[in-house]
């Protein structure tokens, strides 16, 4: 049956009572209620498979260890599963001395009995009795009216009472009452009132000496069910502030509440009804319970203690607490379960990222002040309070920004990444995530973060420092640089004495400085420095000079290597703390065609570690220049711009035309290493050729065809690949976009992404044909003879079948003769084979033992 479309034919709102004299709104909840955890029984007989005794076990352990002082453990008449999970609590002594167990019987006088027999010999019992009181029970269920279903409740509280006495002699069990109006909230809340006078007069009958001894733990128990949540929890406070303030003897009671989540909404009618005077609140840890659950304990504890206020519950292992309840309950916790969810700390989105980053330093530099208060975006508790780390706080996705990525990159590498180069890195990310359409893992941003700068052992670029001299009129020292560019064994007392005076938080060297940006605590005196280099795998010593470390590093790259940089952004901060501190540098360079006051153009950044402040500082210009050399000799970033990139923007192809020229202007040793790779292609392929005319008769058709291929490209690298090359200016025109040499430059990119196409597709041809070489002559490998013994071949009339699946896994081989012999005879059977399978040979019995379908129809 669809909605209907006027469904107050079908379903009447509820009708409060008018309770005007309400005074629970204006009331404030500063402390924890006494908690009961009935996920013994409630949480229990909503399981389509109930736990068993040691899971119920292992349960009630865990909810000792939260806290909990009240467990309702079981309703003992209902099963000898429950009946004996009383009895083992009993026996194996499980039950701490300050722990009530809680248990439920209806107001039947048989099962009430078997309640106590369940119960005796524990120290602190608390008996549970229910009866619903609600018109439509009464009516329906119970077929009682009004006084019978008093008469009902009182009679079997006096019979609970008679046999609380008589056991608490006979085993010195400590008892207490609770009684419960089931279905309470949809019961008329005076009759509710008047029931419970009721019981409580029967209950207490006798017992004024109780009270004035001041044994407050006697107070008989009234819990408030709302057994089925059928309001909104205004209603519910209502109902319960009427009842408290309905009921005589209030200091002889407590008012517990049960609320269900049938509407979503018990906290909230907890925590209303709380505030309307209750005491006490039953529930289950996580919400397990009838339909929609009972009230979540997790859920309430929390919320107070997210006030300040201690809920008298640990929930420090989160964890431990979701591992328990699933596996005894084989039912999963949301991932957004409040407070225990997998992702209730985590953030995927780009602003909730930024903010929460931004709060984390607020919030450590509040606490390095001395005000712990936690005040975060986003983040209602500090996630470390319920056991969590803060690695999962921010996770990475399409959906992320800067901001997240640069928490995860300053929580997993220590690197606090100044704002532009985190916008930078972001956009690799954002590449990333968006081709995966996955998220990104910490380590996949690590590792993209090493790979991108170069960072760490393993990610070299082109381009590695490996030592360095620096001179200057203070002072002469040389400094080793370790494969690793966090750690330097180079330790300068003094290099570590600046990292504070040297610090520039940010600021930027301007331009005409070129690199002088730590220099602002010396005067301007000339250095020298010697740099031992390896680029693309070839040493080089190079010497420059300058005003500091990196601007007469700069000059050694530009005048040795043909690497002509400057810095347009510089910033430093020191990693770690006491002798393990280390100065982390960022420096971002440009090209001389680059405009260094539009920032948002034409920068490469880098990012250097070390213990000593000047190899920091030309680790992170090493890096930089490898972001900005490019990571491989190839082409395929540059020509992926101008052949793949949609729509393809004058930027991309300006991209392209700053890596071409700089290839074409690189130094002359580049060149050499190019031409030499060529000949030396040349000369194994011509190698190739030669032995093929020596007899190999097949091998000539494939060496023939590389050397064809091989040649091609040779000419093509020769005649187009190289003239457009050289042709590129040095330096190239600025702004290069506007200039009128820039169509000419982008057609000659063009050329060239179309070259290395042609290139890339030859090669790959000489690469598949070399292969096919490689597996002729390798065979099959293990069994497979190189020409076939004439047992394996079929003959007319042979009963065996030919392998011919064997024949499947080597390819590019000429057969045998004896093979092609088989092939054909086997061709020649093929059609005889098939009609002679159903009835022979192994292949017919399996395509014959599927029975027809039994089904009927
Ligand atoms: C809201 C709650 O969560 S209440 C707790 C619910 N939990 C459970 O029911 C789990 C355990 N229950 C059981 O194992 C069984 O129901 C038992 C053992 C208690 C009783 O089993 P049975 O005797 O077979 O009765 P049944 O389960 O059909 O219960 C219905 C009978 O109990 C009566 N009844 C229901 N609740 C109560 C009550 N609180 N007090 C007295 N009688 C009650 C019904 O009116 C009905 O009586 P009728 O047979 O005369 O019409
Ligand atoms: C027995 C009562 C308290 C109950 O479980 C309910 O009303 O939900």
């Amino acid at each position: 049956m669809p909605m209907l479309a006027d469904p107050s034919v079908r379903y009447a709102p509820f009708q409060p009572a008018p309770y005007p004299a309400r005074t629970w709104p204006d009331k404030k909840c500063q402390a924890a209620p006494i908690w009961l955890s009935t996920d013994l029984r409630d949480g229990n007989q909503s399981l389509a498979n109930p736990m068993t005794n040691p899971q119920k076990l292992r349960f009630f352990r865990h909810l000792v260890q939260i806290g909990f002082k009240e467990i309702e453990v079981a309703y003992p008449a209902a099963s000898d599963t429950d009946f004996e999970f009383c009895r083992m609590l009993l026996n194996q002594n499980e039950v701490p001395d300050d722990v009530w167990i809680q248990v439920l019987t209806p107001a039947r006088a048989d099962l009430i009995s078997r309640t106590f027999e369940a119960v005796a010999g524990l120290k602190n019992v608390i008996v549970h009795m229910y009866n619903a009181t609600s018109c439509l029970f009464r009516e329906v269920v119970f077929n009682n009216n009004r006084e019978e279903t008093i008469g009902l409740a009182t009679e079997h509280t006096a019979h609970l009472r008679k046999l609380a006495e008589q056991y608490a002699k006979s085993h010195g069990t400590n008892f207490r009452f609770e009684y419960s109006p089931e279905t309470f909230s949809q019961t008329e809340t005076p009759y509710a009132v008047e029931v419970c006078e009721a019981v409580k007069k029967t209950w207490l009958a006798g017992k004024e000496s109780v009270f004035a001894d001041g044994r407050h733990e006697e107070r008989i128990i009234f819990n408030l069910p709302a057994t089925v949540e059928v309001a909104t929890p205004n209603v519910f406070a209502d109902q319960v502030e009427m009842f408290c303030k309905g009921i005589t003897e209030r200091e002889k009671c407590i008012i517990s509440l049960h609320t269900h989540n049938d509407r979503g909404c018990a906290v909230a009618a907890a925590e209303l009804g709380v505030l309307a005077g209750a005491d006490r609140v039953e529930g289950t840890v996580l919400g397990n319970g009838e339909r929609t659950g009972n009230v979540d304990i997790v859920t309430l504890a929390l919320n107070l203690y997210s006030q300040g206020y201690t809920p008298n519950l640990d929930f420090s292992d989160m964890f431990s607490v979701v591992d328990t309840v699933t596996e005894c309950t084989g039912l999963p916790v949301h991932p957004r379960h409040p407070y225990a969810g997998e992702l209730v700390f985590t953030a995927f989105s780009g602003s909730h990222q930024d903010a929460i980053k931004k709060g984390f330093e607020a919030q450590t530099a509040r606490e390095k002040a001395g005000n712990k208060i936690w005040d975060m975006p986003y983040l209602p508790i500090d996630p470390a309070d319920v056991g969590c780390t803060y690695e999962a706080v921010i996770r990475v996705n399409s959906q992320s920004g800067k901001g997240g990525i640069a928490y995860i990159v300053k929580s997993a590498l220590a690197l606090d990444v100044p704002r532009r180069m985190q916008i930078s890195f972001y956009s690799v990310i954002q590449g990333m995530s968006e081709v995966s359409g996955k998220e990104m893992t910490s380590k996949d941003i690590t590792s993209a973060f090493r790979q991108t700068y170069h960072f760490g052992t393993g990610h070299d670029g082109r381009m590695v420092l490996k030592s360095f001299t620096m001179e200057n009129q203070r002072a002469s020292r040389s400094s080793s640089v370790a494969n690793t560019p966090e750690v330097s064994p180079a330790r300068s007392p003094r290099g570590l004495s600046r990292i504070t005076a040297l610090s520039l938080n940010g600021a930027e060297p301007s331009p005409d400085r070129n690199g002088s940006a730590n220099d602002d605590d010396l005067p301007s005196v000339p250095r020298k420095i010697s740099a031992n280099m390896i680029v693309d795998g070839q040493s080089y010593k190079i010497t420059g000079d300058g005003n500091g470390p990196l601007s007469s590093f700069l000059d050694a790259l530009n005048a040795d290597l043909g690497i002509a940089l400057s810095i347009r952004e510089y910033s430093e901060h020191s990693v770690g703390a006491g002798s393990d501190v280390k100065a982390a540098t960022y420096i971002e360079v440009i090209p001389p065609n680059v405009d260094p006051k539009d920032k948002t153009k034409g920068g490469f950044w880098g990012v250097g570690v070390d213990a000593d402040i000047t190899a920091s500082g030309l680790k992170a210009v090493v890096s930089a220049a490898n972001s900005w050399l490019g990571t491989t000799f190839t082409h395929w970033i540059a020509d992926h711009n101008v052949l793949w990139r949609s729509p393809l923007t004058p930027e991309a192809l300006a991209s392209s035309i700053e890596y071409y020229a700089l290839l074409g202007n690189g130094p002359p040793k580049l060149g050499y290493v190019y031409i030499a790779v060529g000949i030396a292609a040349v000369l194994a392929a011509g190698g190739k050729l030669m032995t093929g005319w020596r007899g190999k008769g097949g091998e000539v058709l494939w060496d023939g065809a590389s050397v064809l291929l091989v040649a091609s490209v040779t000419y093509n690298q020769v005649t187009e690949v190289y003239p457009t090359l050289i042709s590129f200016p040095n330096p190239l025109p600025s702004p290069l976009t506007d200039h009128e040499m820039f169509p000419i430059l982008a057609g000659a990119v063009r050329d060239l992404a179309n070259d290395n196409i042609i290139t890339s597709v030859m090669l790959t041809g000489v690469m598949l044909l070399q292969a096919g070489r490689y597996y002729s002559s390798k065979g099959t490998g293990e069994g497979y003879p190189r020409s076939a013994p004439p047992s394996t071949v079929s003959s007319p009339g042979s009963e065996v079948p030919p392998k011919l699946s064997e024949r499947h896994a080597t390819p590019f081989r000429e057969l045998t003769e004896e093979e092609a012999l088989e092939l054909r005879s086997s061709s020649a059977n093929a059609s005889e084979t098939e009609s002679k399978a159903s009835s022979l040979g192994p292949n017919s019995a399996k395509r014959s033992h599927r029975k027809p379908s039994s089904r009927k129809h």
